[in-house]
């Protein structure tokens, strides 16, 4: 039997709704994934897997290579969509909607092979996240979602910007003052580049802008593929403070992530994925030591190669 099993969190789900383990009330999640499907010509990648994310909480993937990690993040993202499933955020059923309306909904993401926009310079990749957060400047952004009005919110949101409103000026403002204060938080490393093209950068400095463009949309849930990847154990450290920043003020993330060392001193609970499903979930000091665990990843290492997280 799975050590896992003795995780006190894992009885969560048999206490009655809304009650912790004192009797007391817990929040809500913040985010819920329940039996959750995808698969690519008949191979589950991700088979049936259910999930919670806390308000404040730090929760990680990690799982050996191909085992439906990436493809649960985009899942949650609506970078895919799901063949079997349920998804909510706050409530709000979202695994119906696409990729833009959960963003809007307060999920940013970072991608595992990084998306900069290389020819706009770091300040614009940080801003360019937070037009779908806009409500002065974007009045009619609403109608953008409905095909054969688009142009009326084109029209709509061209012409405020020509001419300019108190209020979309206030906004305006605040663009800049939220790009500032998420180039700060890597201020050695992107201050001194914020007028840069992204394609100018180096790879870690393109992670850094994607993180901060992530952040500047204030996200409800903070997903991270790999932020460390490609990155020498000096960049690394630095990913973990930024992380520990972050898990201080109270920015819920959800995270994905091969590097152990980093995973273990982040999170608040670890879930581990293998062939598509979760084969352990938990505080991290218990799931490191569960046998099931142990036993996926030393039998890659042994006869079918590819991990490299124990
Ligand atoms: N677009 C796709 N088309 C076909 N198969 C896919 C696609 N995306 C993922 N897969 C397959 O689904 C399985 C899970 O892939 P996924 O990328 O989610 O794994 P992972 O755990 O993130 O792996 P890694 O640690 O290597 O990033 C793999 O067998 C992969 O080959």
């Amino acid at each position: 039997m799975s050590n896992a099993l003795l995780d006190p969190t894992l009885l969560d789900g048999l206490r009655p709704r809304g009650t912790g383990a004192d009797g007391g009330r817990v929040p809500r999640a913040l985010l819920e994934v329940d039996r959750l499907e995808r698969q690519f010509d008949g191979l589950k990648a991700v088979d049936g897997i259910s999930f919670t994310v806390a308000p404040r909480e730090v929760v990680s993937i990690i799982g050996p290579n191909g085992s439906g990690k990436t493809t649960t993040l985009n899942l949650v993202t609506g970078t895919i969509p799901p063949h079997g499933g349920r998804i909510t955020l706050d409530g709000v059923r979202i695994d119906t909607a696409d990729a833009a309306r959960i963003a809007e909904f307060g999920v940013a993401r970072t991608f595992q092979n990084g998306r900069a926009f290389a020819t706009l310079s770091v300040a614009d990749n940080v801003e360019v996240g937070m037009h779908s957060t806009l409500r002065a400047s974007r009045p009619f952004r609403s109608l953008a979602h409905l095909f054969l009005l688009r142009w009326v919110a084109l029209l709509g949101e061209l012409f405020i910007a020509i001419i300019g409103t108190p209020a979309s000026r206030r906004e305006r403002a605040l663009i800049d003052a939220t790009v500032a204060a998420e180039i700060r938080r890597f201020e050695d490393r992107l201050g001194p580049r914020r007028d840069d093209p992204a394609y100018s950068l180096s790879y870690a400095n393109r992670r850094r802008t994607e993180i901060a463009r992530a952040l500047a949309v204030r996200p409800k849930l903070l997903v991270l593929d790999e932020p460390t990847a490609g990155m020498n154990p000096s960049e690394t450290a630095e990913v973990l403070e930024q992380l520990l920043d972050l898990k201080a003020e109270g920015q819920a993330i959800l995270l994905v992530e091969h590097k152990l060392d980093l995973v273990m001193s982040v999170s608040d609970r670890v879930i581990v994925m293998d062939g598509g499903r979760i084969i352990a979930q938990g505080r991290p000091e218990v799931v490191r030591h569960d046998p099931v665990v142990v036993e996926a990843y030393l039998g890659r290492r042994r006869g079918l190669g590819g991990s490299d997280l124990l």
